[in-house]
């Protein structure tokens, strides 16, 4: 059945070969000049020129409406005669429409919509399908090869694109570094790092009131704050360096991923182009983008390959240590190449994903004073002052905090940071007994999930800490399965650095909360949500801060 779904990409090659034949008087045909590139080029252009139209007359309209072991899988109402969904998907923010469709379409837990030029795409709904696609075929559902050639460039070809055997080998080795006695030994340091930051933001906030009243604070940017704290633990408790960005956020790393995060998915000419072209080569065209992302990798790998330096030459020395890279080091299953991989991994997947829960969190104080001021009480009933400096606190400091934890897990689930992610169908497979063909996209979408109203009940889009308190409620939230949560995923590919993440939130929020008051500058502000790969609310969300005394 795969056969039936050739790429461009493919055809591309196809022509590329059979052009190279022609030019060498292997193919009866157009008379060419044998063996001149630029004849085989112009070869080329004319057959793929020529095969396209046809191949995209199939893939866009004879296939999906004919002969799709898809087309009747339930699947939303509407879409363009030649874009699908994909007009609607683009209109909306990652994952918004998909969240809209698994409550509206009647589907027992797999759909089906239609992507840009009706190329199909699978829904996951139900937990059951889910827990299929990510526990039990965990490696017959991979991570889409664009992803390694795209993002990758950013995010290193580390355990996060790893597959089979190989992503088993690596997750063994790494594991030992988030281990629960491991992460338990982290809280100090992301209590002390929350405190720093904190005290950065006091400063900045008594330095720059605005209005006649002292108390009025001043108008921070949260998205900044939260990342150049998250990037100092990473760099802390992942290689054992301080970037000290909450000092000094003009340091090579974070301007870099500043930049590289905030350019967004690109343009839309780009995109078109990469669904005709194969990615080595959308990847190669000189576009600014393409550029920004090269000259960052460049920063990103230059400063990995330091740290492992630095890191090797300490434990040469005797030094040990707990954090990911020397447990990676110690473990002797990495190059150094395959160690600045899994560090620009940890890098990104460890700071922004943090971030954006660090912001949505200030969203949703925002909209929720009474929630705010609740939370700020246990902080301060429980957990020592800031003004302490020497002030620390162990795991069960902030386990013990119920309505810490319900808030932290609230945010997670309303807006999870990685609000979509995509599996292909390495083989032909199936989905609950539905037939999937090979290569078939099949979306994981965290936030559709998370908010599926079947799972959640009615009010399952609504911000309610509460949720997650009352006896048996702390880890569920009143959901049935864990598959109804799945902000980190779930399987064999969930997040390795799920307990890390929690712990760091946990911490972060409860020195920010325990020590501001936090509104909209904007009172009449509407949520717009921003960002590419993780979600956040848009920058223009200005955020007021103010220093609340006695703590
Ligand atoms: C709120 C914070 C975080 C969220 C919401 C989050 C979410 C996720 C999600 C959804 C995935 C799966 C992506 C996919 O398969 O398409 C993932 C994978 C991963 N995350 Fe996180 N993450 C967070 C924090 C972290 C941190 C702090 C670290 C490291 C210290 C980390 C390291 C990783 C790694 C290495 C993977 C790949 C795991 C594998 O494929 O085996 N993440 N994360």
């Amino acid at each position: 059945m795969g056969y039936l779904s050739i790429t461009y990409a493919q055809l591309f090659y196809i022509c590329g070969a059979l052009s190279f034949l022609q030019s060498r008087g292997f193919l009866p045909g157009i008379a060419l000049q044998s063996g001149s590139v630029s004849s085989w080029f112009r070869a080329f252009l004319i057959l793929y020129v020529l095969s396209m139209p046809v191949l995209f007359a199939f893939k866009a309209f004879v296939y999906p409406f004919f002969l799709s072991p898809l087309r009747n899988l339930p699947a939303p109402k509407g879409g363009n005669l030649l874009f699908g969904h994909f007009p609607t998907i683009m209109r909306e923010p990652s994952g918004a429409p998909m969240a809209r469709w698994a409550d509206e379409v009647p589907n027992n837990g797999i759909m089906r919509y239609n992507h840009i030029f009706n190329s199909q795409r699978v829904l996951l709904t139900s937990p059951k399908a889910l827990q299929e696609v990510l526990s039990t075929k965990s490696y017959q559902f991979i991570k889409p090869s664009f992803f390694r050639l795209t993002i990758g460039r950013l995010l290193g070809n580390g355990i996060l694109f790893a597959e089979g055997d190989e992503h088993r080998r690596q997750r063994k080795l790494l594991n030992p570094a988030f281990s629960f006695r491991h992460i338990k030994e982290l809280y100090p340091t992301f209590w002390s790092k929350g405190q720093e930051v904190t005290e950065a933001m006091s400063k900045h906030i008594d330095n720059n009131q605005t209005g006649e009243d002292s108390k009025d604070g001043c108008l921070i940017d949260i998205n900044d704050w939260a990342s150049r704290v998250t990037l100092d633990i990473i760099g802390v408790a992942g290689m054992g360096h301080d970037f000290n960005v909450i000092k000094d956020p003009s340091g090579e790393l974070n301007t870099c991923y500043r930049h590289v995060f905030n350019i967004g998915g690109g343009n839309r000419v780009a995109q078109l182009m990469g669904f005709f072209l194969p990615t080595w080569l959308t990847t190669r065209l000189p576009l600014k983008r393409n550029q920004d992302i090269i000259a960052a990798r460049h920063t990103i790998r230059k400063i990995s390959f330091e740290l492992i330096a630095q890191k090797r030459a300490a434990l040469e020395k005797g030094s040990t240590g707990t954090d990911i890279l020397s447990v990676a080091i110690e473990s002797g299953g990495f190059s150094d190449e395959d160690l600045a991989n899994q560090l620009m991994t940890f890098l990104a997947a460890g700071h922004e994903t943090t971030a954006s829960a660090m912001a949505w969190a200030c969203y949703h104080l925002c909209q929720h004073p009474e929630v705010q001021s609740r939370l700020r009480e246990e902080i301060r009933a429980n957990l020592p002052s800031l003004s302490d400096p020497e002030s620390t606190i162990t795991s069960a400091s902030i386990d013990k905090l119920p309505y810490l934890n319900a808030v932290c897990n609230e945010v997670l689930r309303v807006y999870p940071s990685v609000p979509l992610t995509i599996r292909i169908a390495k083989e032909d497979d199936t989905i609950l007994g539905h037939f999937i063909p090979k290569d078939t996209a099949v979306v994981v979408c965290p936030w559709s999930v998370n908010v599926n109203e079947e799972l959640w009940g009615p009010d399952a889009k609504i911000f309610n800490p509460d949720r997650w308190m009352g006896p048996g409620r702390a880890k569920t939230g009143g959901a049935d399965s864990h598959y109804s949560f799945l902000t980190f995923l779930d399987g064999p590919r969930g997040c390795i650095g799920r307990d890390f993440a929690k712990a760091e939130f946990a911490c972060l929020l409860a020195t920010w909360v325990g020590r501001f008051e936090i509104e909209f500058g904007n009172k009449d502000y509407v949520l717009e949500i921003g960002g590419g790969i993780t979600s956040k609310p848009k920058k223009d969300m200005a955020v007021r801060m103010r220093n609340v005394e006695g703590w």
